[in-house]
């Protein structure tokens, strides 16, 4: 996660606060930098699309880059989510209208049909079609279609059986009668948000109160990540805290909704699992089952670069990930190692669902008869999976090569690379990965593995993957080639340390402001 005080706009940039086991120290960067009439901006981590009532105007961009810097393997660049922010009143504006995302976003091909793209240099990286793409919203659903109504998060947690808790005292028994009404009673009179959650167990009735923070092991944009233990089961918590004022002012409301109803949706060995989540009157609050073995990042950057087996292990537990997710039309767009965290199994944990996005049905599916059909749909304008496909591309070679594969001092310089479609390649990398990636890494997306017919079938299908069962990589049956050096579930040596005093408490935001967030 960034400390990059920019919003996030759905081009992901990441910028982590230091490197592994360092403390925080950040130093601030800001950038104006105005692509012209393009409808986006350049900055120092990216570009960032504008609405075009902002074109022209110079938007102000803050980084807060870490001290120590993200490394991204070869120099001091760092990486990080780009973030902006722009003065309208309207704080549910970040997320445009199709009409004005497309908008701004044909201008920017327009003015950089020869030298830009979307993406940092991490690894959700596209083609110039695909900056039209990335976040062409026209091919999401809208965020009341996801998940709402459906079954309330815990109850999927629950049904893995072991997570949630057998203590009868404040839970509900399964007629969903209180069993402590003393509890209940000072709930009432409290401001944060409870909520009952039919569980494996039980209904449980959850609260803010059940959870004691212990510790900061993530900050972002909007707040941090906590350690915390679940006083009813006595388990071990990841709490993000996201600030409302925050997302408000960043214009993320949208997308910050989008993340907990994605969530909410999906139950997969190899994503984070989300337990609950609810808000008070300043904080959104989400509750993942704590990964403790940190980021695939800290051990790929201590290691230099991954053998092709270890590279292997973890591109296949990915792509177990992804053939879900896009089986449920999700597209993650935020692929990289900063967001595959290791359990202390040593299988792999995807987070970060800032940026996930529900498709709408067979939006690039040719349906319908054939003589009928809009130029657009053949076109396929809007973002799709192919992404996930291209950015899987990216990570297999930076785990193999140790940085990835386009790679500039400069952003520009990055999305130059990345439409030159020119990848070096180091002599002794293993053909067959190599091969892989070439076919990951192709900016036609029509003709990218994982995007075609047979979809991810192809990309199982591989020969860098034949030596594979993939019911055995679902079960978790491959044995993982690193195992975490952690001494108990809470165990929070392979995060960094932050600041604890550091954090003020958020301001509440008023009743108006608070409605953005009803279905929170
Ligand atoms: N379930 C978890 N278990 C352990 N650590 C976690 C967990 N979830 C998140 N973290 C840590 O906190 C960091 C930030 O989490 P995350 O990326 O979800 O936050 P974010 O606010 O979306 O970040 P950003 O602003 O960069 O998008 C992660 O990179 C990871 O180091």
């Amino acid at each position: 996660m960034s400390t990059a005080t920019c919003a996030r706009f759905c081009t992901p940039l990441t910028t982590k606060p230091s490197t592994v086991g360092g403390s925080t120290s950040t130093s601030s960067a800001a950038s104006k930098l105005t692509a012209g009439n393009s409808g986006s901006v350049m900055t120092s981590s990216g570009y960032k699309k504008i609405p075009t009532n902002d074109i022209n105007t110079e938007a102000t961009f803050t980084f807060k880059l870490g001290g120590a810097g993200r490394t991204n393997g070869i120099g001091s660049a760092t990486r990080g989510h780009c973030v902006a922010s722009s003065e309208s009143s309207d704080p549910l504006e970040s997320d445009y209208s199709d009409e004005e995302e497309e908008e701004a976003e044909e201008q920017h091909a327009n003015s950089t049909s020869t030298s830009t793209s979307n993406r940092s240099n991490s690894s959700s990286s596209s083609s110039l079609q695909d900056v039209n793409d990335v976040d062409g919203d026209d091919d999401v659903d809208d965020d009341d279609d996801i998940g709402d109504g459906a079954a309330a998060p815990a109850a999927s947690v629950g049904a893995t059986g072991d997570d949630i808790t057998n203590d009868s005292e404040s839970i509900e028994d399964d007629d969903g009668n209180e069993t402590d009404d003393e509890e209940d009673e000072d709930d009432e009179s409290s401001e944060e948000e409870s909520s009952s959650v039919q569980t494996a167990k039980g209904v449980r009735k959850y609260h803010l109160d059940d959870y004691q923070i212990i510790k900061t092991v993530g900050t972002g944009t909007f707040g941090r990540v906590c350690l915390c233990r679940d006083r009813i089961s006595e388990k071990y918590c990841a709490m993000k805290i996201l600030a409302m004022t925050e997302v408000i002012r960043l214009k993320q409301i949208e997308h910050v909704k989008n993340e907990r109803n994605i969530l909410r949706e999906i139950r997969h060995p190899f994503v984070i699992s989300l337990e609950w989540s609810t808000k008070d009157d300043s904080n959104l609050y989400m509750i993942f089952d704590y990964v403790c073995g940190g980021e695939l990042f800290t051990y790929l950057r201590n290691a230099g670069k991954f053998t092709s087996q270890t590279s292997n292990f973890y591109a296949a537990e990915i792509v177990s990930a992804l053939e879900y997710l896009h089986s449920l039309q999700i597209v993650y767009r935020d692929l990289k190692p900063e967001n595959l965290l290791i359990n202390r199994d040593g299988h792999l944990k995807i987070t970060d669902f800032g940026f996930a996005k529900k498709l709408r049905d067979r939006t690039w599916t040719l349906c319908g008869t054939p003589e009928y059909i809009a130029p657009e749909i053949i076109q396929s304008k809007g973002h799709n999976k192919a992404v996930d496909w291209w950015a899987l591309g990216v990570l297999i070679y930076e785990m193999l090569v140790g940085y990835p594969p386009f790679y500039d001092e400069q952003p520009f310089g990055i999305y130059e690379k990345i439409l030159s479609g020119k990848i070096e390649w180091e002599r002794h990398m293993d053909p067959i990965a190599k091969d892989l990636i070439k076919k990951l890494l192709v900016n036609d997306r029509t003709k990218r593995l994982g995007n075609m017919k047979n979809g991810a079938d192809d990309v199982k299908r591989h020969r860098w993957f034949k030596h594979l069962n993939w019911n055995d990589v679902y079960n978790k049956k491959l044995k993982p080639p690193i195992l975490p050096d952690v001494h108990h579930d809470g165990d929070t040596k392979n995060f960094d340390d932050y600041p604890e005093k550091d954090w003020k408490p958020a301001k509440a935001v008023d009743q108006r402001d608070l409605q953005y967030f009803n279905d929170f």
